[in-house]
C-alpha cells in the first residue's frame, strides 16, 4: 500500500542559536508548526535551538501523491536533520508527529536524543476510521472533518473560553491539502509501532491530556509500558491538542525533560 519512497523537503522554522542542542517538534495531524507557538519561546529560553516543521502534505510542505507512511514521514525527519546539519536532535511531537518521532527513535538512534511524546499512540484503530476519513476528505475537502476534528483538540471548557482560538485552528485544519491530509490519515491505518517500541534507548518522556479523547491516557501507559526507562505523566484535563490548552503545564515538563544531562 506504501508508494512514497522519496524523502522530501518539509517546510521548517529554526529558531536558536546554532551549535545548541536542537529539538525538533513535529506536529499532529491537520495542523502545521503555527500548533508550537506556546512552547517556542520556554525552549528557546532553555538554551535549545528549536525546529518546528509542517509533515508532508501540510501547511507550507509539498504534496506528494498519497498514500504515505510513518516511515515515509520519518524519512522526511531525518532529512530535515541532514539540510539543518544536525547530526543528532531531540524529538517533541503531538500525535501524528509522537508516531514519527517513535518510528525515527527505533529506527534511527544514532540520531534521537530525547524523545518527547504527547497525546499520541503507537496503534491508533480501527484502520477503516482512517481510510474513511481519507476518502472523506479526498471527496469532500478537508473542511468535511475540520468541525469534528477540532472538537477533539480542546475541552468543552477551553472552546467556550476562547472561540476565536478555536476557530482559526478549524481553519487550520479545513485549509490542510484534502491529498495531504489523507496521505496521512493511510500512514495512520497503516501503523503498528508497538513491536518497535522495546527497542527504543533515547530517554522518553510519554504525556496524555486528562480529558483526550483521540488518543486517551491508555494509549500513553501502553506507551510508556513498551519503551524501557519511560517516564508517563497524564495532565490534569486537557484534550487532544493539550500542548496549545494546557501549555502552563506541559512546557515545563518539555523543557525539565529535553535539557536533562
Ligand atoms: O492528531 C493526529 O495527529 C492524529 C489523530 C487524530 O487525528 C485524532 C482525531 O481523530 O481527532
Amino acid at each position: 500500500m506504501t508508494t512514497e519512497i522519496d524523502p522530501v523537503d518539509v517546510h521548517a522554522v529554526v529558531d536558536g542559536p546554532a551549535g545548541a542542542p536542537v529539538v525538533v517538534l513535529a506536529g499532529s495531524l491537520g495542523s502545521t508548526l503555527e500548533m508550537w507557538r506556546p512552547q517556542v519561546g520556554p525552549l528557546l529560553a532553555a538554551g535549545l535551538r528549536v525546529v518546528r516543521y509542517d509533515h508532508r502534505g501540510h501547511g507550507g510542505s509539498p504534496v506528494p501523491p498519497g498514500p504515505y507512511s510513518i516511515a515515509g514521514l520519518g524519512g522526511d525527519l531525518l532529512r530535515l536533520l541532514d539540510r539543518i546539519g544536525a547530526e543528532r536532535a531531540s524529538v517533541a511531537g503531538v500525535s501524528l508527529g509522537g508516531m514519527v518521532g517513535m518510528w525515527a527513535a527505533a529506527l534511527h538512534p544514532e540520531r534521537i536524543n530525547r524523545l518527547a511524546l504527547l497525546c499520541t499512540s503507537a496503534l491508533l484503530g480501527p484502520p477503516e476510521g482512517w481510510t474513511d476519513r481519507a476518502a472523506t476528505v479526498r471527496a469532500e475537502g478537508t473542511g468535511a472533518v475540520a468541525g469534528p476534528v477540532v472538537g477533539r483538540w480542546f475541552t468543552p471548557a477551553y472552546a467556550e473560553r476562547e472561540p476565536e482560538a478555536v476557530a482559526r485552528m478549524r481553519d487550520t485544519v479545513a485549509a490542510t491539502p484534502p491529498e495531504g491530509y489523507a496521505g496521512c490519515c493511510e500512514a495512520i491505518a497503516d501503523m503498528d509501532l508497538r513491536p518497535e517500541l522495546p527497542g527504543i534507548g533515547a530517554p522518553t518522556l510519554v504525556l496524555a491530556g486528562g480529558d483526550d479523547p483521540a488518543t486517551p491516557a491508555e494509549h500513553a501507559r501502553a506507551i510508556a509500558g513498551l519503551i524501557p526507562g519511560a517516564r508517563l505523566h497524564v495532565l490534569d484535563g486537557g484534550a487532544h491538542l493539550a500542548s496549545w490548552e494546557c501549555a502552563d503545564q506541559v512546557n515545563p515538563l518539555l523543557v525539565e525533560h529535553l535539557t536533562r544531562r
